[in-house]
């Protein structure tokens, strides 16, 4: 079939709109209509050239949901018609990795995800004017459709709108994932969330969730101390971005959100992981690294307490960056850790949280800032680099 893709032809050149001709399904696999697709920091990572697996052409994209427009041969679990969101993290449940019991990360799909093509014959789907054009993550949800693995398919109720749950294909999850799953956050805690965008501001509010009794925000961009607003709508969002709020406002509706102080590195002399340190008698019980960048990772390991205090790196760093630290951090107990997908089970578990959308226990609109339309993704990614905005939702069709 022939569709609209945002194509990236190479690394930070502008998103061309082209017309793509997307293959049927084959054994496996699942062709979706994407109805609306967000942008995640990932994709602008990968666009930007410093992903060592980013491949060129590609098409961007995997937070986003839709509806199964045809499926290949053997596919059971879905059917034409059913409300998915595409997950970049299969889950097969048959291999080493799903029968672990210790992981979310699936084997099934993933060389051939990281690869830029489907598994079943190492080619990709798309193509425009007869040129192969990669896939990326699996999902390619910069395209109006889109093939994926029937393992990378999540069915959802049909009731739950669309153009909200796509933020359940990537930010939201990781973050409150990183607390509930990969870090275990307890009642009481003091957690430090380095990185206020969508992931960060979900692990503060999985740290509210948990019961934590501090959830410090460290951000570089002050504007984000008003990120922290959006939950009051009687406040336009572009008033908080332009800092209009009071201080004593932002902080009262700072603590609906789960940030209950804020930090910015740039008001301090000292090292951040310092300053942490002194403010929190010795250090904090959890922090999170959403950022990707490895002295911020440092940092939020060394701003951890002695003797317990366990720091998750969910931010995605460039090609050839690497960690450090002394070892005698850890040998003092501290703990280093990582997370993908927050350690949620995609196919299992993206269900159950658009269901706790649906009962109102978990945000979604509130991470939406911005709302445009497939022709104006380069805008968006601008929106992205501006620090204004948290998720930006495309209509894919308008
Ligand atoms: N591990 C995983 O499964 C996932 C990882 N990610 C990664 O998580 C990170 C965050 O993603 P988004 O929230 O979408 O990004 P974002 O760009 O919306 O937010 C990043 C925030 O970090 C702040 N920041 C930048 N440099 C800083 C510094 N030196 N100190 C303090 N704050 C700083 C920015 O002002 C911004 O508010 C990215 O690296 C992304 O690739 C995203 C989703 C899933
Ligand atoms: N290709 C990148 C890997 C980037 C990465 O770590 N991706 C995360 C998801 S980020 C979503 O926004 C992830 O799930 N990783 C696990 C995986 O199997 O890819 C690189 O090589 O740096
Ligand atoms: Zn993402
Ligand atoms: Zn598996």
């Amino acid at each position: 079939m022939a569709t609209r893709a945002a194509v990236a032809w190479e690394p930070n050149k502008p998103l061309v709109i082209e017309d793509v001709q997307v293959a049927p399904p084959q054994a496996g696999e699942v062709r979706i209509q994407i109805l609306y697709s967000a942008l995640c920091h990932t994709d602008a990572y990968t666009w930007s050239g410093k992903d060592p697996e980013g491949l060129f052409p590609c098409i961007l994209g995997h937070e986003a949901a839709g509806i199964v427009e045809s499926v290949g041969e053997g596919v059971t679990e879905v059917q034409p018609g059913d409300h998915v969101i595409p997950c970049y993290q299969a889950e097969c449940r048959e291999c080493k990795f799903c029968k672990s019991g210790k992981t979310n990360l699936c084997g099934k799909v993933r060389s051939a995800t990281g690869a830029g093509v489907m598994m079943a014959d190492r080619k990709s789907r798309f193509s425009v004017n007869g040129k192969p054009i990669y896939h990326f993550m699996g999902t390619s949800t910069f395209s109006q459709y889109t093939v994926v693995h029937d393992v990378s398919v999540a069915k959802i109720d049909p009731k739950a709108p669309l153009d909200k749950v796509c933020l359940l294909g990537c930010g939201v999850p990781t973050g409150l994932g990183a607390v509930w799953n990969t870090a275990k956050v307890e009642s009481g805690s003091i957690v430090a969330v380095f990185g206020l965008g969508t992931v960060g501001l979900a692990v503060a509010e999985g740290a509210k969730a948990a019961g934590a009794s501090r959830i410090i925000g460290i951000d570089i961009d002050s504007k984000k101390k008003c990120c922290i607003n959006l939950f009051v709508r009687p406040y336009p969002v572009a008033d908080l971005f332009s800092s209009r709020a009071t201080l004593a406002i932002l902080m009262e509706i700072a603590k609906d959100f789960g940030v209950t102080e804020f930090v910015n590195p740039k008001d301090h002399d000292k090292p951040i992981q310092q300053v942490l340190v002194d403010q929190t008698d010795g250090g904090v019980d959890y922090s999170f690294e959403c950022i990707g960048n490895v002295s911020v990772m440092r940092a939020a390991l060394e701003c951890c307490h002695k003797g317990w205090g366990t720091s998750v790196i969910v931010g995605v760093a460039a090609s050839g960056q690497e960690v450090c630290t002394r070892p005698f951090q850890l040998v003092t107990g501290r703990v280093w850790k990582g997370t993908a997908f927050g350690g949620f089970k995609s196919r299992s578990q993206v269900p159950w949280l658009v269901e706790k959308y649906m009962k109102k226990e978990i945000k979604v609109d509130e991470y939406i800032t911005h709302n445009l339309t497939l022709a104006e993704i380069n805008k968006a990614f601008d929106l992205m680099h501006e620090g204004g905005c948290l998720r930006c939702v495309l209509n894919m069709h308008a």
